[in-house]
Parts: C-alpha cells; sequence; structure tokens
C-alpha cells in the first residue's frame, strides 16, 4: 500500500528566510513561495533528487501549524507524506488498524494537485502524517 515518501514538512515562522538556506548554502531547487489559504498555510517547495522537502508557515488567522510553531517557536519538522495508489482504501486500512484521519475524512486536493489526507501524529508514533494519492 505506501509508495515513495513524498515529501518532509518544516514548519517556520519564514518560509522565504527559512528557504535561502537551501538555495544558498545547500544549492538546492527552491521554489517561490505559494499561498494555499484552502490549507492555512504559505509553502515553499525545496526539490531533491529523490523526494522534496515542504517549508511551511502559518497563513491566516485559523491556520493548523500556529499552534505547532507556539510549542515549536524556532520552527521543527511538521509531517511527512506518503504516496498510495487508492487514498480511500489506505485511509480506510489505517482506520481499521486503529488510526484517526483528520478532518471529516472527504480528501482534499493538496500542494501538489493530487488528493490528500492527515493521520493523527498520536496514531503514528507522534508523526503527523499524510498520505497522498498519486
Ligand atoms: C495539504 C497541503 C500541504 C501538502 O503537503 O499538500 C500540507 O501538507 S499543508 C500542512 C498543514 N496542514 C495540516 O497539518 C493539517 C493536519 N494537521 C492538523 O489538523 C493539526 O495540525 C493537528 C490536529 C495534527 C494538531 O493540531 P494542534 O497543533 O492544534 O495541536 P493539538 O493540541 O490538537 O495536538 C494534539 C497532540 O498532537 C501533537 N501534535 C500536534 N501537531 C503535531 C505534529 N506536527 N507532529 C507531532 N505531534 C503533533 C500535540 O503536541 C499534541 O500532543 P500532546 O501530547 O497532547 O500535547
Ligand atoms: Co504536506
Amino acid at each position: 500500500m505506501i509508495g515513495r515518501l513524498n515529501h518532509v514538512a518544516i514548519a517556520t515562522a519564514d518560509v522565504a528566510a527559512a528557504s535561502k538556506v537551501y538555495a544558498e548554502a545547500l544549492g538546492a531547487e527552491v521554489s517561490d513561495p505559494v499561498d494555499l489559504p484552502e490549507h492555512g498555510v504559505r509553502v515553499v517547495f525545496v526539490t531533491l533528487p529523490n523526494t522534496k522537502v515542504e517549508l511551511l508557515e502559518p497563513l491566516g488567522p485559523g491556520s493548523p501549524i500556529t499552534a505547532f510553531l507556539e510549542r515549536n517557536p524556532a520552527g521543527g519538522l511538521h509531517h511527512v507524506c506518503y504516496e498510495v495508489g487508492d487514498i480511500r482504501a489506505a485511509a480506510a486500512q489505517l482506520v481499521a488498524s486503529g488510526a484517526r484521519v483528520l478532518g471529516d475524512g472527504e480528501p482534499k486536493i493538496g500542494a501538489h494537485g493530487k488528493p490528500v489526507l492527515f493521520i493523527h501524529p498520536k496514531d503514528m508514533g507522534g508523526v503527523l502524517t499524510e498520505i497522498e494519492e498519486v
């Protein structure tokens, strides 16, 4: 069921500042910031040879990452995203194993234009986990 690691997400108070390290110190390919109001984040994508880093900054009052940054003012690892072939089947299998799917359980279109869902960190060894249908 589980496929490639699609991305590792890092929450930060300032994606523009955070992305400079990847672009300048590490010579990575870095996108311009992209606002995703439907997800309450501003995102910068760092493209690596085998996966992506997703830099996330809160966007708007109800951002789902605001509380995380209050707990972690310097920023930090926020979530991982795995690719799956059938997101509804994957979610059903996770729920059957006792994991909680966040939100209303309906896949939403994520930053890469594909359906995504999030699984509660407490049910994934303390790691907020996103699945993306590819
Ligand atoms: C979809 C667009 C883009 C993409 O890739 O396509 C994105 O990835 S957008 C990413 C931003 N969106 C989300 O993260 C949506 C899912 N997240 C949520 O619904 C919340 O962040 C939630 C419910 C995971 C956490 O909410 P909150 O921070 O308000 O804290 P809670 O008090 O509800 O947390 C309960 C419990 O979980 C711990 N926690 C919270 N966030 C994380 C985390 N990122 N990793 C690990 N653990 C986390 C928190 O500390 C609490 O633990 P406790 O021991 O009870 O204190
Ligand atoms: Co993500």
